[in-house]
């Protein structure tokens, strides 16, 4: 182990060039990871055949990644991967790149092709993990694989994180990496996750694609609501039942949104930096926000993909009562799944939400909640935004706007914000709305083309953080 005094190559030096053999091997490696299927049904119900045999395949296919001798790997909570990549210059402050290899469920119904078949047609890799997350689990691995191959040694240290239970709240991957680093007492300089992606077709009239890097999550409240009454015979039911009034409780819910957070939320920079994309007249209104504020941010709650970054929002997700068709049921029970905007808390949400039930048999139960997670720099000093923002306009030249914005969704980079101020979720792939419904839907799957380029991306991307960074001048230098 050890560098043994081999000299660094020079980033940028090696063009991200793939030879045919090359972008064979990484579409057949892709789709062999999708042929296993490393589900998370449920809290305590992963598929765990399936993720040793994971674990077996990945040192397979990068056999370069497991034989280096400055590539350190260690498996954590049974089946989460760790990598240690010993960067020649231990002056400079290590990264981490992290990814998940657990998928959600996919019942066949509905599906082109067997969500875990990982068939090629039409250009395409379907199945379940093509988008969320196997493939940058394999992409980091491959561009690491297709840099060791060319004899790269990096100079700023990183790490790899792949947790097996992302899809369950990585309670036993991520928490568990998360919690063995901050014991080495690791303090890394970014992380970047997934989260986000290159947006397009989202906005009506925007016909260019945009990228946004998230910069902070959303929180998240999964709330029990129960109402209890007394069991009897249906013959001679009482005027409200524990149903009826849960079903009214919950129903309130629904009917009530949270209120509308655009005015003081990220959105607002968003859309400032989108506007000159956008013809007249909206390109003025974008511009001029503290006129139009309010118009626009009726638009966007409109679309229901879009109203996720105005509001918390309310998904109404369980529902179980009643034992038997002649019964009064005693019990009725329903989940509630909150997604909490960035501008307020959990109390905040937890406080509304009994206002509107305001019915004090409806009793509540926080099953589990995190506030959002703290916003990080986007500014020209920060290192993880700019390296991203960099390789964003290397390798997708096409792309005017790189932004940055909230994830709606989790991710298990929260449970590493002890380690770093710089979080940053962006999955260097085009997304359209069709691609978005496919993630936890059906029909994932990812061109052929796109997972060469997500390769292409890491591969300059940890270059890139080896170059000296200029230092941006201040204003008043200029
Ligand atoms: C002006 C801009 C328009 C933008 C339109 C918005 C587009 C949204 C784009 C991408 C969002 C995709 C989000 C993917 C990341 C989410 C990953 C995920 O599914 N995580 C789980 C994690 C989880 C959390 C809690 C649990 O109990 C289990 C799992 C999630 O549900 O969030
Ligand atoms: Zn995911
Ligand atoms: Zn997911």
């Amino acid at each position: 182990k050890g560098l043994g005094g081999q000299k660094h190559q020079r980033a940028s030096q090696i063009p991200s060039q793939f030879s045919q053999g090359e972008r064979v091997a990484m579409k057949e490696a892709l789709k062999g990871a999708i042929h296993i299927p490393t589900v998370s049904f449920g809290p305590k119900e992963l598929n765990t055949t399936a993720l040793a045999e994971f674990g077996e395949y990945i040192r397979s296919v990068f056999p370069t990644v497991f034989k280096t001798s400055f590539v350190q790997h260690e498996v954590i909570g049974e089946y989460s991967h760790l990598f240690t990549v010993q960067g020649s210059d231990p002056s400079l402050q290590p990264y981490m790149l992290l990814a998940h290899s657990d998928v959600v469920p996919a019942p066949d119904e509905g599906w082109e092709v067997p969500p875990f078949s990982g068939l090629e047609r039409d250009g395409f890799i379907h199945g379940r993990g093509t988008l969320d997350n196997k493939n940058s689990v394999m992409a980091i691995l491959q561009a690491l694989e297709l840099l060791l191959l060319r004899n790269y040694i990096p100079r700023r240290s990183f790490f790899i994180a792949l947790g097996h239970d992302e899809e369950i709240s990585g309670h036993n991957g991520a928490q568990k990496i998360a919690a063995l680093l901050q014991a080495r007492g690791v303090q890394l300089a970014f992380i970047v996750d997934e989260g986000n992606f290159i947006l397009d077709g989202f906005i009506p009239n925007l016909k260019k694609p945009f990228a946004i890097i998230a910069v902070t999550e959303k929180g998240a409240i999964n709330l029990m609501l129960q109402v209890n009454t007394t069991p009897g015979h249906s013959s001679a039911p009482p005027k409200e039942t524990s149903i009826g009034i849960l079903a009214a409780a919950v129903s309130r819910l629904e009917q009530t949104p949270m209120p509308n957070m655009f005015g003081s939320g990220l959105l607002k920079t968003t859309l400032q930096e989108l506007a000159h994309e956008f013809p007249f007249p909206t390109n003025i209104i974008l511009s001029n926000l503290w006129l139009f504020g309010p118009l626009v941010s009726r638009l966007i709650e409109r679309n229901y993909i879009t109203n996720a970054l105005v509001r918390t929002t309310t998904a109404l997700t369980m529902f179980n009562a009643g034992v038997k068709v002649n019964v009064i049921p005693p019990v009725a029970q329903a989940i509630i799944n909150f997604r909490v905007d960035p501008a307020q808390t959990v109390q905040e949400v937890l406080e509304l939400v009994k206002n509107i039930v305001a019915d004090n048999r409806v009793q509540f139960q926080v099953l589990s909640a995190f506030d959002p997670l703290p916003v990080s720099p986007s500014d020209h000093q920060a290192l993880g935004y700019q390296l991203l923002r960099q390789t964003i306009r290397s390798v997708f030249p096409e792309v005017n706007i790189v932004a940055p914005g909230v994830c709606i969704g989790n991710t298990d980079s929260r449970h590493y914000a002890n380690l770093t101020t710089g979080i940053y979720r962006f999955n260097p792939l085009y997304l359209n709305p069709q691609s978005f419904r496919s993630i936890h839907g059906i029909n994932e799957k990812i061109s052929v083309r796109a997972y060469e380029t997500q390769v292409k991306f890491i591969f300059e991307f940890v270059q890139n953080a080896d170059t000296d960074q200029e230092p941006v001048p201040h204003l008043h230098e200029l």
